[in-house]
This record gives structure tokens, C-alpha cells and sequence, in this order.
């Protein structure tokens, strides 16, 4: 069964996101729910992805989301509140919804752990956060 996906990307460490979106529509095409340029929707960073999150899920034009972005620690506690508040924020959007807002943010220690996790290989978040949309919305057909 094909689904309509919606793709949230964050433009902050765009170096990074960029390698997670090419991941994730190599997913999602493998499986059959290719996204459209237009189904891409950019936000400014990971705490944005939310409430666009939720807006496309409330919309009727979607069965999933995949929300992919990259949080990486600097000197301030800053990065503990950002990825906490994305995490909570996309579980929310999931339970409050019923539509699946998979969670593609990474958040990592170093830019070299980020970049480990956004190259074309298997350890690809973006792909993994593709692959859990579409394995949840199976397993929502079920019941
Ligand atoms: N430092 C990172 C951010 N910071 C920006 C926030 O996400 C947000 O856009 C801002 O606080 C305004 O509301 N975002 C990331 O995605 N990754 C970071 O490392
Ligand atoms: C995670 C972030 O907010 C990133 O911009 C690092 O910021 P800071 O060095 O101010 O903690």
C-alpha cells in the first residue's frame, strides 16, 4: 500500500540534514513512497519541527511524517533543551494525531558522530526514521 509522506527537514547544520533527507528519500522510494519536492517542508531548526509536524498531520494530506534534523552539542546547555523539546514535541504530534512523526533528529556530541550518521551507508538516520514511519503506519493498518 502506498503512503503519502510528508518530509520536515531543519536547515540548521544543513550539512548534516542535507545527507539524512538523501537518506531518507532513498528510503522511503524503496519502499515505494517516493516524496515529492513539494511534501519537503523546511524549518529553521529541530525545535521548529513540531508544530510543522503537527500542522501536516492534522492536514488529512498525509499518513506520516518524518521530521529530520541535527542537534549537536556546543559550550551551553542549549542543545539539552532543543533535543528534549523536538523529542517530546514529535511524541506528542504522534499520540495526539495518531499520524506517525518519526524522529530523524540527531543529537549528538560532536560534529563527527553527526556526520557518522548522515553519510550514503547503513547507519543513515535519515533512513532509519523513513523505515520506522512506514513500518508504524503498517502496524496501525493492523488494528
Ligand atoms: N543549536 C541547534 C539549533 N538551534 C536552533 C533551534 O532549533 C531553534 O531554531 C531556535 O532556538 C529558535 O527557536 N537547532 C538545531 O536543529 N540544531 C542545533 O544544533
Ligand atoms: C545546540 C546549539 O544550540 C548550538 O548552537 C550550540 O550552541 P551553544 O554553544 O550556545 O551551546
Amino acid at each position: 500500500m502506498s503512503h503519502r509522506i510528508a518530509i520536515v527537514i531543519s536547515r540548521f547544520n544543513e550539512k548534516v540534514t542535507s545527507g539524512l533527507l538523501k537518506g531518507a528519500q532513498a528510503e522511503l522510494s524503496e519502499r515505494g513512497a517516493p516524496v515529492a519536492d513539494a511534501d519537503i517542508f523546511e524549518v529553521p531548526g529541530a525545535f521548529e519541527t513540531p508544530l510543522v509536524a503537527k500542522k501536516l498531520a492534522l492536514s488529512g494530506k498525509f499518513d506520516g511524517v518524518v521530521c529530520l534534523g541535527a542537534v549537536i552539542k556546543g559550550e551551553t546547555a542549549h542543545f539539552e533543551y532543543i533535543s528534549e523539546a523536538a523529542a517530546h514535541g514529535l511524541m506528542q504530534v504522534s499520540l495526539e494525531t495518531g499520524v506517525p512523526a518519526s524522529f530523524g533528529i540527531l543529537t549528538t556530541y560532536t560534529a563527527e558522530q553527526a556526520f557518522a550518521r548522515c553519510a550514503d551507508d547503513s547507519h543513515n538516520k535519515g533512513r532509519e526514521a523513513a523505515a520506522a514511519c512506514v513500518e508504524a503506519l503498517a502496524a496501525l493498518a493492523k488494528i
